[in-house]
């Protein structure tokens, strides 16, 4: 797959075309890049926006149309220029655009005057999407308006927020439901407009791509790089694929230590997808880690998504605080170990004796833990109960973190004996 992005530069690489690139490459499809303008800035503001000459622009356009069969499209910061040479590829290749109008960054620096704005009149009414933020819509509303403007009918508008709209003919076609990740990301409009882009250019309809790529920008924004001034777009495609191959390596790893913190209702390892709906989005193995009387365990079954309701509940409930936490793998309790590892690890804990009736376990005592600790700990453990064993769990990103801590629990168990 080729798909086109037409940008500005940001040479932190946050947002602008550096940011589709690598959204793209990360869905592997090939990105060329025609840039509009030079823009410094970081997450703190915009120092300057150095427009290319209409040479330069109409040379970046031949150069990218000689080497690649381009039929999606996706803008970023445009300019004048940049739009008029557009429009005549658009004619003379029949292309795909997705126009992301960024009318101005974050940092509140204006990308767009009027006299641009009503050459983006011109582009929407020759482009497949457009997808404004909620201001960026109101603002071109506005504009149309007062400047007796039309956007032609059947273009598809998707007004992105934390809930996205996708109108068109002026109806809602579908909201696309989002949650607040407590963060605010630097380029998180070029990612989401670039992902939708990539899965088009894959065969994707438009309801298919927007829902993929809402699912991987907020994956971007879970990801995303801390820096000195803020977040940065770090765009991550996590799937089923990587989630089963975490595990099998995770159990590759526990087959050649000497585990042996293995409770009597045995154990499992469980990772999720990013953003997990339900225990259909976690894989666990369909067996158990069981113990060998003569020493040494047993792994029983295979990795499988929706093997364990019961390690998903945790993980699931875990996520809800810390959306990185995607993995979880119960051990056996012992008192003077949890007492140890407190100083190795972030611990907390429930005990079942608080438990309200008609709860979910799992999903009560892990809230209860994570709201005591302020977050997402490394271990969460409890005593037991009327006819329940004594567990700890052990908490991670991935399978492979969760693991290594069970190494270090071991090793710290082994050493007291
Ligand atoms: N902190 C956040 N938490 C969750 N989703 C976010 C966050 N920031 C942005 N998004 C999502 O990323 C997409 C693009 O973000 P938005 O802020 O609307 O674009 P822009 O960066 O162009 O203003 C939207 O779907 C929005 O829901
Ligand atoms: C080159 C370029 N392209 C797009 C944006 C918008 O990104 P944000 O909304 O995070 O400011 C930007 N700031 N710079």
């Amino acid at each position: 797959m080729v798909i086109l992005a037409i940008g500005g530069y940001d040479p932190t690489g946050g947002a602008g075309i550096s940011a589709d690139m690598k959204t793209a490459h990360t869905l592997n499809v090939y990105c060329p890049t025609i840039t509009t303008s030079i823009i410094p800035q970081n997450n703190k503001m915009v120092y300057e926006k150095f427009d290319l000459s209409e040479n330069n622009i109409k040379n970046q356009f031949k150069a990218v149309f000689e080497e690649f069969d381009i039929e999606y499209v996706k803008t970023g910061v445009l300019t004048t220029t940049a739009i008029n040479v557009l429009l005549k590829y658009i004619d003379k290749y029949e292309l795909k655009v997705i126009c992301d109008p960024v009318l101005a960054s974050t940092t509140k620096f204006p990308f767009a005057n009027k006299e641009l704005l009503a050459e983006y009149i011109k582009l929407f009414n020759k482009s497949f999407l457009i997808t404004p933020n909620r201001q960026e819509y109101n603002e071109i509303i506005n504009f149309t308006k007062n400047n007796k403007l039309k956007i032609k009918d059947d273009l598809n508008i998707l007004i992105t927020g934390i809930n996205d709209i996708l109108l068109k003919n002026s109806k809602i076609i579908k909201t696309f439901k989002g949650f607040r990740i407590n963060r605010e990301v630097h380029g998180t409009g070029c990612v989401y407009s670039t992902a939708i882009t990539a899965f088009l250019s894959k065969g994707r309809n438009l309801e298919e791509a927007i829902k993929e790529a809402k699912k991987f920008t907020l994956s971007s924004i879970i990801y995303s790089k801390k820096s000195k001034l803020g977040y940065n777009s770090n765009p991550t495609y996590i799937s089923k694929e990587t989630v089963i191959k975490n595990l099998n390596y995770a159990l590759y790893l526990l087959k050649h230590m000497n585990f042996n913190l293995i409770p009597e209702v045995g154990s499992n390892i469980a990772e999720s997808l990013p953003i997990p709906k339900d225990f259909r989005d976690v894989a666990g193995l369909t067996g158990r880690i069981i113990k060998n009387k003569l020493g040494g365990f047993y792994i029983v079954g295979d990795v499988e998504f929706g093997a364990s309701e019961h390690i998903a509940k945790i993980i699931l409930s875990a996520s809800k605080f810390n959306p990185e936490i995607r993995s979880c793998m119960n051990i056996k309790y012992d008192e003077e170990l949890i007492k140890i590892l407190q100083d190795k690890f972030t611990v907390s804990s429930f005990d079942r004796k608080d438990e309200p009736p008609d709860v979910s376990t799992m999903e009560w005592g892990t809230t209860l833990a994570c709201e005591k600790f302020g977050g997402v700990p490394d271990l969460i453990y409890d005593k037991g109960g009327e006819g329940k064993e004594p567990m700890i769990r052990v908490l991670g990103r991935d399978a492979v973190e969760v693991i290594k801590k069970v190494e270090v629990i071991q090793k710290i168990y082994n050493s007291l004996r």
